[in-house]
């Protein structure tokens, strides 16, 4: 069967340290259509609306900032996610920061409530604080800690005030009531940014990161298949691809900008190769910032991999 595919836009940059994520989406419309791509014209596509004023107001959790709007945004995403699973089709998610895609997988939860899920995390950061343990406050180093329901006070260093803690645990709610997955069920490729409540997390739970390193060494095609083979308990399986994952010579059109990173012709391959899978049930791409880029150089390859995984997502069977 084909797979529909549906877009679902969501153009938020509160959980981000830096300005312009927002415009993310919009970089990638501008890149497709100085491609003369029809892939906008012709998919159908649901628009989220962000909280982005937020940010024109002082913000009053130093340890989540504005995690209010954070739950806010996490609420619309989940319901946007599970609109898409209920009208029979596949979310294609383009967002701005990457704290929205814990609403992802809280929407694909509330459809799923009985499978198994597993995350593939393509980025150069483990994005596994809390507010116990966060270094800036920002809420996109944390969307993995909300869907598992992890503290990690193990490794707090920060007091979150009480209204903070209020917000996470509403935040942990979304979708359906408490964790949505386990910390053992998520695979990493490329991350190489880390602190060391990350750092703590991983080893405890046997998080697997898969290196730029051993994507070199042993090629896209074996590393995807080694990835899914962690996966196997897994019912479903759900694609984050934050664009700092790649190289950050390409271009400085992402917040947090980390050397050492995939080349584009890498990530596009192991993202062709992630969504031939059947399990995998949502794909999304995160933190493309044209206003910390010169021309629209991430958006232009950043289009170029969401084109060929549409491509290739046609091509797999739903669950
Ligand atoms: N999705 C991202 N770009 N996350 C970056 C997180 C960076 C750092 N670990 C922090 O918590 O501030
Ligand atoms: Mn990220």
């Amino acid at each position: 069967m084909e797979k529909n595919i549906q877009l679902l836009k969501v153009r938020s940059e509160i959980a981000a340290g830096t300005r312009g994520a927002r415009m993310g989406v919009d970089a990638l419309e501008v890149a497709s259509i100085l491609k003369g791509s029809s892939l906008f014209a012709s998919l159908p596509s649901i628009e989220i609306k962000d909280v982005n004023e937020l940010l024109l107001k002082q913000n009053k959790y130093p340890n989540a900032k504005y995690i209010d709007g954070v739950a806010t945004m996490l609420e619309r995403v989940s319901n946007g996610v599970n609109s898409i699973f209920e009208e029979g089709n596949f979310p294609v998610i383009l967002a701005g920061d990457h704290s929205t895609a814990a609403g992802t997988i809280c929407g694909i939860k509330k459809q799923y409530p009985n499978k198994r899920i597993g995350a593939i995390w393509i980025d150069a950061h483990a994005d596994l604080h809390t507010p116990y343990t966060t270094p800036s406050g920002n809420m996109h180093g944390m969307p993995l800690s909300m869907v598992t329901d992890t503290n990690n006070l193990e490794c707090k260093v920060n007091s979150p005030s009480e209204e903070t803690i209020d917000h996470w645990n509403h935040i942990k709610n979304i979708g359906v009531e408490g964790a949505k997955m386990n910390l053992e069920d998520i695979v990493f490729i490329a991350v190489r940014d880390t602190e060391s409540p990350e750092d703590h997390l991983m080893k405890k739970h046997g998080i697997r990161n898969f290196t730029v390193a051993e994507v070199r060494e042993l090629g896209t095609r074996a590393i995807v298949d080694k990835v899914l083979e962690k996966l196997t308990d897994c019912d479903l399986i759900y694609v984050s691809f934050d664009v700092d994952s790649m190289d950050s010579a390409i271009s400085a059109g992402t917040g947090t900008p980390v050397p050492n990173g995939l080349s584009v012709e890498e990530a596009r391959e192991i993202n062709q190769y992630l969504v031939e899978s059947p399990k995998v049930c949502a794909w999304e791409m995160v933190e493309v910032n044209p206003t910390l880029d010169r021309l629209n150089t991430m958006a232009e390859n950043a289009f170029s991999i969401l084109e060929n995984t549409i491509d290739h997502l046609h091509n797999s069977e739903l669950v």
